[in-house]
């Protein structure tokens, strides 16, 4: 049974060579988890009194400002992370998709790097070859799949990355958008195959700034603010309290 339990979690990061006499005044910004200056070392309060129950076939949906706090959840529920206080219980096997480029290497092939990357989202080697081919054509990448990655550019390893993660079959899958190097059209090719991959996973997490693909892809949502939960809810009901207006409306 695949399903993760949170119960009251706090993650703080303390800062070791911040210079704690600049940061004792009264700061407004909105941006960013609160910066607790109460100890000697300056510590950021990134996730604070976080509890969620997600269970089989949810499609979450995380939403919040930039450092609200939606890459450290995501870390805490792939188990990246232990919570600096609280707990957090995850029963299944993640997949966790942060960054799409960790898990390859620069000095060997595409084709050597589709198996890489496979082995590293939780997928066999003999997967990934009865796979490989299948990935090749959906990259369109031709003969550079035997030429080394670092002779890609930053679109061409995210075409790669994506041919990858979209044929795996996880349990669990924790997606932080980092779609932002491939060109339009190669994005409408993918999400057809971002649509599949979700509905084969048991449980999707996605933080995104893109209404629309949070709107295809979640049916619920959670809105993090400084470090908390500030709602959770219908995705389109959590979009549109965050921004103040529907999603699509003058965005
Ligand atoms: N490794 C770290 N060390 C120190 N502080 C960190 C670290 N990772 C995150 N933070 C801080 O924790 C807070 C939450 O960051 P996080 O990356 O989770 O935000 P986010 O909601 O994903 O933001 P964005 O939308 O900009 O990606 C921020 O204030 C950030 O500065």
């Amino acid at each position: 049974m695949v399903g993760i339990e949170v119960r009251d979690a706090f993650v703080d990061f303390p800062i070791f060579d911040a210079r704690s006499r600049s940061l004792k005044k009264k700061v407004f910004g909105k941006v960013g988890g609160k910066i607790g200056t109460g100890a000697k070392v300056p510590v950021v309060e990134a996730l604070r009194g976080i509890t969620l129950s997600l269970r089989e076939g949810d499609r979450v949906a995380l939403v919040g400002h930039n450092g609200a706090g939606k890459s450290t959840l995501l870390r805490l529920l792939s188990g990246i992370y232990e919570p600096t206080r609280g707990s957090a219980r995850i029963r299944g096997k993640v997949a966790p998709v942060f960054d799409l480029g960790v898990g390859m290497d620069p000095e060997v092939s595409g084709y050597e790097n589709i198996i890489i990357r496979g082995l590293f989202l939780g997928m066999t080697r003999r997967q990934m070859l009865d796979r490989a081919d299948d990935i090749a054509e959906f990259t369109e990448l031709g003969d550079y799949l035997h030429m080394p990655l670092r002779t890609y550019s930053a679109g061409m390893r995210v075409r790669l990355a994506l041919g990858v993660v979209t044929t795996i079959d996880p349990e669990i899958l924790i997606l932080d958008e980092g779609l932002g190097a491939v060109d339009a059209a190669f994005i409408a090719k993918a999400r057809r195959r971002m649509v599949d991959l979700v509905e084969r996973s048991g449980m999707l997490v996605f933080a995104s700034h893109s209404d629309e693909l949070l709107m295809e892809l979640c049916s619920t949502a959670i809105w993090m603010d400084e470090g908390a939960i500030r709602m959770t809810g219908p995705v389109t009901e959590v979009l549109t309290a965050y921004k103040g207006h529907p999603p699509f409306a003058g965005t």
